[in-house]
């Protein structure tokens, strides 16, 4: 920190405060650590004056630095701030590229540069350091020189001295205990968040030359601490959901006449998360029906899932989805989807407040679904996160995202199979395998006492649950 500079870092991050750049709470930093605190600077874009602000801070900052030839900003959050202060200096800017295009030139720096150019890197916000060296390390593959970078925020958790090691000295307005002290000195916050925030900062340093990144093994992990890491909507309403009703059960709802549909629902509703159905087994499909499940949702607080297992082209699959005489789209908020049909089907099928459960695997046996299948569906929920609640699947197959679910179905006591390829297992040996949901239909469905059952498996399921996350 400069002191004349002081006052215009003070505004500085109350303007950041009040515009919501600096988030309390609980969040996830790239490198997948847990933290108290998220500092969103790409919001500044919508703030010209901010902008304005800041560039002018950094134009006075960069009085007492050395000479520069070019900028470069990190990709993409820096990118309007480099640009502001290029434009202010009159100093050319580069841009690097996130990805090589697969075309033309394929260069990773984009701009007119030449061997030997002196290159000033700006960033927003500093963790690790990690995002700089990526973008370091490009400029210097084309010859470009680094050894300074000026940052707006840094977090203070290991980024100086990971930067050093690499002969780059970083220059920040502002850091996390300066920008603490103004927040607590304007009452933003108090106390007990300053004192959580510096506990923190002091126990999660990144040394980048000794860190293996934590991996985080969901299985280990109760639902409550699962939140922060989904992105999905119903993935977090669902963690929430069973933490407040201490259960992890899904009924496969498989009857085929509305009325015992709806008995299910009130009969079973205070023991389950979710309520499946497959819809179109309905003999006598109405759709009051529909209403009158949506009440008995809301009433038990349970979700509505439509087992549709989508797997046509986009368009097909988003008609079926929204329209026909289901109208699936109006009730169901959870649905299932083949990954086969790849991505162009999920575009289709994305809402803003959906979730997917991807198969990746099926409980039936002489399924030609094969490992690698499994694998590839896996790395399709990785590039959907925002739509994929998780995947329907009998093994344990993504262990560290813990914001995914792993749903499974063929669950049944002291039954293997039903003779027409379904294979079960016991509660406890879904949830040894990864189920974070278990999906129960016959067991409950044909049971003299659905709600007596349905009660069993709640408790055997969520014991075994809370078993593993000991
Ligand atoms: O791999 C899968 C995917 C979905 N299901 C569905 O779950 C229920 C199971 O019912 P049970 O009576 O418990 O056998 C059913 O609706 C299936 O469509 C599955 O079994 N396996």
């Amino acid at each position: 920190m400069i002191g004349e500079l002081e006052e215009k870092m003070r505004s500085f991050a109350e303007e950041l405060y009040k515009i919501g750049a600096v988030k309390i709470g609980e969040f996830i930093t790239k490198m997948n650590i847990p933290t108290p605190i998220y500092i969103d600077l790409r919001l500044i874009v919508s703030f010209p004056k901010l902008i304005e602000l800041v560039s002018d801070i950094m134009v006075e900052y960069l009085k007492r630095m050395p000479q520069f030839d070019i900028i470069c900003g990190v990709p993409y959050a820096a990118l309007p701030l480099a640009s502001a202060l290029s434009s202010k200096l009159n100093i050319p800017m580069v841009m690097r590229r996130k990805e090589a295009k697969s075309y033309g030139m394929r260069k990773m720096i984009e701009g007119v540069y030449k061997k030997g150019d002196r290159c000033l890197i700006i960033e927003d916000v500093v963790t690790s350091g990690s995002s700089i060296l990526e973008t370091f390390r490009d400029l210097k593959e084309v010859g470009i020189e680094c050894s300074h970078t000026l940052i707006l925020m840094d977090r203070q958790q290991g980024g100086t001295s990971n930067l050093i090691k690499e002969g780059i000295t970083m220059h920040s307005l502002l850091d996390m205990t300066h920008l603490l002290k103004y927040l607590k000195e304007a009452n933003y916050i108090d106390s007990l968040v300053v004192d959580k925030v510096t506990n923190y900062m002091a126990t999660t340093q990144v040394d980048l030359s000794s860190t293996t990144i934590p991996s985080l093994n969901r299985l280990n992990l109760p639902f409550t601490e699962r939140i922060p890491y989904a992105k999905n909507c119903i993935a977090r309403e669902l963690f929430q959901i069973m933490t407040e009703k201490q259960t992890n059960l899904c009924i496969a709802a498989d009857v085929t006449k509305s009325a015992d549909l709806i008995n299910l629902a009130n009969q079973t509703g205070p023991h389950i998360c979710l309520f499946k159905t497959h819809i179109d087994i309905l003999d006598d499909f109405h759709v009051d029906v529909i209403g009158t499940l949506q009440k008995i949702a809301e009433k038990h607080n349970f979700l509505l899932f439509e087992d549709r297992k989508f797997s046509d082209i986009g368009k097909t699959a988003q008609m079926q989805y929204c329209n026909g005489m289901y109208k699936i789209k109006s009730w169901a908020k959870v649905i299932t989807a083949h990954s086969l049909a790849g991505a162009g089907m999920l575009d289709a099928l994305k809402q803003s407040d959906n979730g997917i459960f991807l198969l990746a695997e099926i409980s039936t046996s002489g399924s030609i679904i094969d490992k690698n299948y499994a694998t590839k569906t896996t790395k399709l929920a990785s590039q959907y996160p925002d739509l994929i609640a998780g995947l329907v699947c009998q093994s344990p197959l993504f262990l560290s995202e813990p914001g995914f679910i792993q749903l499974t179905p063929g669950v049944q006591l002291d039954v293997e199979s039903d003779g027409l390829g379904q294979k079960y297992n016991t509660p406890s040996a879904v949830i040894e395998k990864g189920a974070d949901i278990a999906v129960v239909g016959r067991g409950i469905t044909q049971s003299s006492e659905p709600a007596v059952a349905a009660e069993k498996y709640k408790r055997l399921l969520w014991d075994a649950y809370l078993k593993r996350v000991k």
